[in-house]
């Protein structure tokens, strides 16, 4: 069950967002964005291509600050980049030269908060880093480089490397986009696995339907650039959700659902007005 942060506001809050690249007169990117995401819950942005995606998440990050509206993280205004948030993208860039183990240490070095800790209680830390490999699979390959693990097994590494500072925000920019659909599917339970044991906060940009239907508790769908919420669909399938329940009618459904959605996002100056909630 989501829940809401203690003093009932939800876990983010995105209010009459508009972001600018290259100052006002430069791209607009997103506007009149507004958004909540409660606590504990996996949300799946998916739109056209080039709608602003990235460009929430940065701003969910505090990465970038939005030209206008604002962004309210754990009942606080975002002003800087977040050390709450865990990231991973398409690219699992590791670093070659380092283990995969050390690889998944590094945001405990960078930290500030992490990394007097570290120094004091590192068997805690290569302890907790090897429970998350496990986790996703790659128990006894701690000791590898990058290079002798497949494309699948680098982005589950850089799963872990997103995960082991405990973010309560984990953001995924289509962190499986560039693996085969056999290696994508073993991830997505993963994920599941690794959010069903921790519970984390979970923004998950996506252009896989399937992917954001399987995986998410709520799926937004936004307009084409400048973007904007014009669509949530609640998932209401129940966990774990196994590769057998993607060829369910229902599964198969809402993925059709979210299409046309989507093709509305893509005529959306014909509907400006339009948000529809959709269970
Ligand atoms: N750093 C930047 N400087 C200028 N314009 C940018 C910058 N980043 C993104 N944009 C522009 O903002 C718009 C939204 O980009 P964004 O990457 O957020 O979209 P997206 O939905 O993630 O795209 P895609 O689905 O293709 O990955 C695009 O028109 C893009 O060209």
């Amino acid at each position: 069950m989501n829940s809401l942060s203690p003093e009932g506001r939800p876990f983010a809050e995105l209010y009459d967002v508009a972001m600018h690249y290259g100052g006002l007169d430069g791209t607009l990117a997103l506007e009149n964005l507004n958004m909540t995401v409660n606590r504990g819950e996996l949300v799946a942005v998916v739109g056209p291509s080039g709608c602003g995606k990235s460009t929430l998440m940065r701003l969910m990050s505090g990465l970038w600050l939005p030209t206008d509206g604002g962004v309210i993280i754990d009942g606080k205004e975002v002003d800087q980049p977040l050390s709450i948030v865990g990231m991973a993208f398409q690219n699992p860039t590791l670093l070659p030269w380092r283990t995969i183990l050390d690889n998944v240490m590094l945001p405990l070095e960078v930290a500030t908060g992490h990394r007097s800790r570290l120094r004091a209680h590192k068997a805690e830390y290569v302890a907790k880093a090897q429970e998350l490999l496990e986790l996703v699979g790659l128990g006894g390959f701690g000791a590898k480089l990058p290079h002798q693990l497949s494309g699948g097994m680098q982005q589950r590494a850089s799963l872990c490397r997103a995960l082991i500072h405990e973010p309560a925000l984990l953001m995924l920019d289509e962190p499986f986009a560039a693996l085969d659909i056999f290696t994508r599917e073993d991830l997505w339970s993963v994920l599941q696995n690794v959010w069903m044991a921790r519970r984390p906060t979970v923004m998950l940009v996506t252009h896989d339907l399937r992917e954001a239907v399987y995986l998410a508790d709520r799926v937004v769908v936004m307009s084409s650039r400048p973007g904007r919420v014009i669509a949530e669909h609640i998932v209401p399938f129940p966990r774990p959700r196994r590769r057998e329940d993607t060829f369910s009618p229902e599964f198969n459904g809402l993925v059709h659902e979210l299409r046309e959605a989507i093709e509305v996002a893509r005529g959306q100056h014909e509907n400006p007005e339009g948000v529809e909630h959709a269970a």
